[in-house]
C-alpha cells in the first residue's frame, strides 16, 4: 500500500465517508438554513456555490487535512517560485509568470523571466495592432482579412476556446480560423474561400516538431505559392510562435516573425503567452491583457487565501473526495452559455493530460484513482441528452455548472429560461424525487394500479448528486481569465494530492512513435517495421485502397 492510502488523513476520510454516504443533502438543507450562505465564496469576479456537495463541515476539514498532509502549501510556493517541479523534464512551471504584474516585488527573483514575458507581450502588441489596423500588408499590398491559426493540443485548444468565448469583442472585419487536425479535410475546408493575398498564417508549436502542425503549415505554404506568390513573399504571410527558434527558421519562418515560448510553460498552460496571439488579433491587445488580469487575480487568490476559503483548493478537494472515496470516475462541465461551449474540450486536455497518470513523481505505481474522465457540453442542450445519466445513472458524477448572470444577447426571456434550467438542474440533482413524490404526481391519472406502481418506480430519482455552480456577472476577458486560472490551479492541487507530476505527458509519446513507424510502413512495404497482425491487416487494407501512383 502507498503511503498516501495508509496515511492518517486518508484513513480519516475513509472512515468519515461511511457516515456521510447514507445521508441526503436534501435533509442537510432542511436542517441548516445557513448551509448555502456558509458554502459560498467569491474571488476574481467569480462566485462558487459549493453547498450542493456531499460534504459537511467535518468533510471539508478532513479534506483540508489531506491537502496539508500532501504538502500543498509547500508545493504551491515551489511552483510560483520557479522550482523545477516538473521533475521528469527538469523544468520549472511558471505559466503564472505570463500574467504576473511586472511591478509586483514577489516576482523579483524571476526578473529575467518577467522581462522576457514583457518583451514578448510588447512584440505581440505591436504586431496585433498593425494587423488589426490594416497596416500589415500582404504581398500585393492588401490588408489582412483572415488569419489561419495552425496548431494542435495546447497550441490550439486554449486560443480556440477563448476566441469562441469572447465573440462579442471580435474585430468587425478580421476573421480567425483554426486548423489542428492532420486530416487534409481540415485545412482544405478552411482554405476554400480564403484569398492568399489577404491571409496570414500563425503557426503555433512549442516544439516546432509536431507532425500535424508542420504538415498543415507546409500545405498552407504550397497553397500560398499556387497563387503566384514567391519565396520572398512568405515573410508577409507566415509567422510562428515557438520555443524552438532553430527549427522554425530552418523551416523558413522569417526570424523577425518569430514570437517566443519557453520550456517553463507547458503547452496546455500556454494561452497566456504569444500562443494566445489569435485571441489578441480577434479581440485586441488591451482586451487580451484583461484576460491576463483576470488570471492574475485568481493567482493571487490561490496564493494568498487560506486553503479553507480558497476556490481552486475547495474545488480540487471536493473532486478528490468523489474520485477516491465515492469511486466516481468522471467529472462533468456544463457551460450554460453558448459562447463557453468549447470549455469542456479545453478542460479535457488541461485536466486529463495533467492528471491522467499512474505513477507518482518518484515513479511509484499508485494504488488509488487519479484524474477522472472530464466531459461535458453546453446547457441546455445536454439536458435533452446525457443528463438522464446524471439524474438516474448508477455512478456519482460531480458536475460543475457555469452560469453568467448577464447575457451578451438579452433577447426576450431567453436568459431567464437558460438560468432557470441551470439552477433547476442543480436542484433536481440534489433533491431528486422520492417514491412518495412520484406516486403523488401520478395520482388521478388513468393508469391501472400495476402500471401506476411501475411508473412511480421509474420516476424515482435518488438525488444526492453533487454539483458546484460558478456564477459570474458576464463572460468577459477578465472573468474568462479568472475561470481558466481557477481550473489550472484546481488541476495542480489534485496533482499535489495524488503525488503526480501534472506537467509532463509521456503517455502521448508512444502513440506518436508508433504513428511514425506505421507511416513508414504505409510509405514503403519494405520498411522494417514491426507490426502486430491486426495493425498489419489495417496497413495493408489502407495501402490497397491507395491510388496506384502513390502506392
Ligand atoms: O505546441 P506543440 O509542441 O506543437 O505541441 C502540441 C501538443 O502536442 C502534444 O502531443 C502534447 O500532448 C500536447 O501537450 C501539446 O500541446
Amino acid at each position: 500500500m502507498s503511503q498516501l492510502t495508509q496515511s492518517a488523513a486518508w484513513a480519516a476520510l475513509e472512515q468519515h465517508q461511511k457516515s456521510i454516504a447514507p445521508q441526503h443533502m436534501r435533509d442537510w438543507f432542511k436542517a441548516d438554513p445557513q448551509r448555502a450562505e456558509r458554502m459560498r465564496l467569491s474571488a476574481a469576479g467569480l462566485t462558487l456555490d459549493y453547498s450542493k456537495n456531499r460534504a459537511n463541515d467535518e468533510t471539508l476539514s478532513l479534506l483540508m487535512d489531506l491537502a496539508k498532509q500532501q504538502g500543498l502549501n509547500k508545493l504551491r510556493v515551489a511552483m510560483f517560485s520557479g522550482e523545477t517541479i516538473n521533475n521528469t523534464e527538469q523544468r520549472a512551471v511558471l505559466h503564472t509568470a505570463l500574467r504576473a504584474n511586472p511591478s509586483d516585488s514577489a516576482w523579483q527573483p524571476q526578473a529575467d523571466k518577467i522581462e522576457a514575458v514583457q518583451a514578448s507581450l510588447e512584440k505581440m502588441r505591436d504586431f496585433v495592432e498593425q494587423v488589426r489596423a490594416g497596416q500589415w500588408h500582404g504581398y500585393t499590398g492588401k490588408a489582412i482579412t483572415d488569419v489561419v491559426s495552425i496548431g494542435i493540443g495546447g497550441s490550439f485548444l486554449g486560443p480556440k476556446m477563448a476566441s469562441e468565448s469572447l465573440k462579442p469583442y471580435w474585430h468587425e472585419s478580421l476573421s480567425v480560423h483554426y486548423v489542428a487536425n492532420v486530416d487534409g479535410t481540415a485545412i482544405a475546408d478552411k482554405l476554400k474561400g480564403l484569398d492568399p493575398e489577404t491571409t496570414l498564417f500563425v503557426t503555433s508549436s512549442k516544439s516546432f516538431g509536431t507532425q500535424e502542425t508542420l504538415a498543415n503549415t507546409l500545405s498552407a505554404r504550397a497553397w500560398f505559392y499556387e497563387s503566384g506568390a514567391g519565396k520572398q513573399d512568405v515573410a508577409k504571410h507566415f509567422v510562428a510562435v515557438t520555443s524552438n527558434i532553430k527549427a522554425a527558421t530552418e523551416f523558413g519562418i522569417d526570424e523577425n516573425n518569430l514570437f517566443p515560448m519557453w520550456d517553463w510553460v507547458g503547452g496546455r498552460y500556454s494561452m497566456w503567452s504569444a500562443i494566445g496571439m489569435p485571441i489578441a488579433l480577434l479581440i485586441g491587445f488591451e482586451r487580451f491583457e484583461e484576460i491576463l488580469k483576470g488570471a492574475e487575480a485568481m493567482d493571487t487568490h490561490f496564493m494568498e487565501a487560506p486553503i479553507e476559503q480558497n476556490m481552486p483548493v475547495l474545488m480540487a478537494m471536493l473532486g478528490v473526495w468523489y474520485a477516491n472515496f465515492f469511486d466516481s470516475h468522471a467529472h462533468v462541465i456544463l457551460s450554460y452559455d453558448h459562447y463557453l461551449r468549447a470549455l469542456p474540450g479545453y478542460l479535457q486536455q488541461l485536466d486529463m493530460e495533467s492528471n491522467g497518470k499512474n505513477v507518482t513523481r518518484s515513479g511509484e505505481l499508485v494504488d488509488y484513482h487519479t484524474g477522472p474522465v472530464i466531459w461535458g457540453g453546453e446547457g441546455t442542450n445536454g439536458q435533452h441528452a446525457y443528463h438522464q445519466l446524471l439524474h438516474q445513472g448508477t455512478r456519482v458524477i460531480p458536475a460543475d455548472f457555469i452560469m453568467p448572470l448577464k447575457s451578451h444577447n438579452p433577447i426576450g426571456e431567453h436568459h431567464d429560461m437558460l438560468a432557470s434550467n441551470c439552477f433547476g438542474q442543480t436542484q433536481a440533482l440534489m433533491q431528486g424525487k422520492t417514491l412518495a413524490e412520484a406516486q403523488a404526481e401520478l395520482a388521478g391519472s388513468q393508469h391501472s394500479p400495476e402500471q401506476l406502481s411501475l411508473l412511480a418506480k421509474h420516476k424515482v430519482m435518488p438525488g444526492n448528486k453533487p454539483s458546484n455552480t460558478i456564477l459570474m456577472e458576464r463572460v468577459t476577458p477578465y472573468t474568462l481569465g479568472a475561470l481558466i486560472a481557477l481550473y489550472e490551479h484546481r488541476t495542480f492541487v489534485q496533482g499535489v494530492v495524488w503525488e503526480l507530476n501534472s506537467f509532463d505527458q509521456w503517455g502521448v509519446e508512444l502513440g506518436k512513435q508508433l504513428g511514425n513507424s506505421v507511416l513508414s510502413a504505409i510509405r514503403d512495404t519494405h520498411a522494417e517495421v514491426e507490426l502486430d497482425a491486426s495493425t498489419e491487416y489495417l496497413v495493408n487494407s489502407f495501402r490497397q485502397a491507395k491510388p496506384q501512383t502513390l502506392g
